[in-house]
């Protein structure tokens, strides 16, 4: 299902395209952000306790072999199969006990076990480790009676990785997984991204911090809190967060000191048409070169990404839901790419728990929330009737955005949509 195109004919006058800047699509906006960033390029050395959620910069090698050396699987006896003569039951004396983390000298040979444990290393001349409940241990012998396979019960040096194996391309996000994998190949120094410098700058003459007073027409701020708790990730440190001044010298000056000490400047509102609006004004003063300004999506059509010197700006919509959505599927892809991450596909197909009847015009993102699966094993999301991107109230109940198309103006109960879930760090 093609649901990304551009608006094919405008819906109404708040749909209405400027023909200087025409809307573009959300994959050709996400398409040129990939084309257009290059990762930071500073890394850090950081120990393995402090590399949780962040980018790899340089693959990881195996240093060695894991396991290192051929290591019992179970507690039990180490014998060498070949010295088991006939059809058994076999009568076995103990020669050595060896646990984990001891090296072994004495080694098998011949018919008798060596008592060993889950990890320690297998004695020279065994070939297979016999789990102690198949044994019966009787002062210093075991009777045995069943003839175990060779290799049975041991971990071979190697199987897991071999020495020099890339255990994690460049790039990939460090988890638990991952750190493990790191872990196991002796890679206990790894080389990461820095983090991005990012600075936050919220427009608005009738903002104030919330709960604080204000008066008559006056709003309390939402997008400050909503952004920086969205950034609050181990790939960014916020070096800046202000309120935008209210005339264009003032918003110049921030701009250009944001943008010298950052790596990413976010602005919300002040992007629109109208002559209060002064960010992109600001921005194009200070020689910015613009990627896109306006995606055709509802909500957060004016959406912007640039770039003013070294400094990328990502431009979002004053409206906070808006600010919110463009915020997830924009400023995280623009995020990932700084930090050097590839782009992740989070998108899956849902379906609608009730029908829909819309205006068609832009694609929407509607936000929605997850509500189990059909008969069929499909995921289901349930909707409000419309998107508003002014209730804030309604995020919360939401656990994503689904994807609605430009042109559909009427989706029966069931349709198949497009999800993108909401990013949770
Ligand atoms: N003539 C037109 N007017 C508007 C258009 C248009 O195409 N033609 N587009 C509308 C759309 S769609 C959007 S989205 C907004 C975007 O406007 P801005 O990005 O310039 O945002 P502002 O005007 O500054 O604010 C919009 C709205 O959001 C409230 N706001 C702003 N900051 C905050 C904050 N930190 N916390 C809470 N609320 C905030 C602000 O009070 C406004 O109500 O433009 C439309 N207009
Ligand atoms: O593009 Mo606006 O975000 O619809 O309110």
């Amino acid at each position: 299902m093609t649901i990304h195109q551009a608006i094919a004919s405008p819906g109404c006058g708040c749909d209405s395209q400027d023909m200087l800047h025409p809307l573009i699509s959300i994959d050709e906006a996400l398409a040129r952000i990939a084309a257009h960033t290059v990762p930071v390029g500073r890394t850090e050395a950081l120990s393995l306790d402090h590399v949780f959620g962040r980018i790899l910069a340089q693959p990881v090698r195996s240093r060695s072999m894991a396991p290192a050396f051929d290591n019992a699987a179970m507690d039990g006896y180490a014998i060498a199969t070949s010295a088991l003569a006939g059809a058994g039951p076999w009568v076995l004396p103990v020669v050595v006990r060896v646990p984990a983390g001891q090296a072994v000298t004495t080694p098998v040979a011949g018919a008798v076990a060596a008592r060993i444990f889950t990890g320690a290393p297998i004695p020279e001349g065994a070939d297979a480790v016999v789990m102690q409940e198949d044994v019966l241990r009787d002062g210093d012998v075991i009777h045995l009676s069943r003839r175990p396979e060779p290799g049975k019960n041991i971990r071979r040096a190697g199987s897991d990785m071999a020495k020099g194996t890339t255990v994690l391309d460049k790039g990939r996000r460090l988890g638990p997984r991952e750190i493990a994998a790191c872990a196991a190949a002796g890679a206990g120094i790894l080389r990461v991204r820095r983090r991005l410098r990012v600075a936050l700058l919220v427009t608005g003459d009738e903002v104030r911090r919330a709960g604080g007073a204000r008066e008559a027409a006056q709003i309390w701020d939402v997008n400050t809190p909503m952004l920086t708790a969205s950034l609050a990730t181990a790939d960014v440190d916020i070096v800046a967060s202000a309120q935008g001044a209210d005339n264009l010298a003032g918003l110049v000056r921030q701009l250009g000191e944001m943008a010298a000490q950052a790596d990413l400047v976010i602005t919300t509102g002040g992007i629109s048409v109208g002559e209060e609006d002064h960010v992109k004004p600001a921005f194009m003063a200070l020689g910015g070169e613009i990627l896109f300004s306006g995606v055709a999506i509802k909500p957060g059509k004016p959406v912007s990404v640039g770039r003013i010197g070294k400094a990328h700006w990502l431009g979002l919509p004053g409206n906070p839901v808006s600010a919110f959505v463009t915020g997830q599927v924009f400023g995280l892809a623009l995020i990932r790419a700084l930090s050097g991450e590839g782009p992740i596909p989070t998108r899956r197909h849902v379906v609608t728990a009730s029908p829909i009847r819309r205006k068609p015009g832009r694609c929407e993102l509607r936000p929605a929330r997850l509500a189990g699966f059909d008969a069929q094993g499909r995921e289901i999301v349930r909707f409000e009737d419309a998107t508003h991107s002014a209730r804030v109230g309604l995020l919360s109940g939401a656990d994503g955005l689904m994807f609605l198309p430009a042109d559909a103006d009427c989706l029966p109960a069931g349709a198949l949509v497009v999800f993108q879930p909401f990013c949770q760090s």
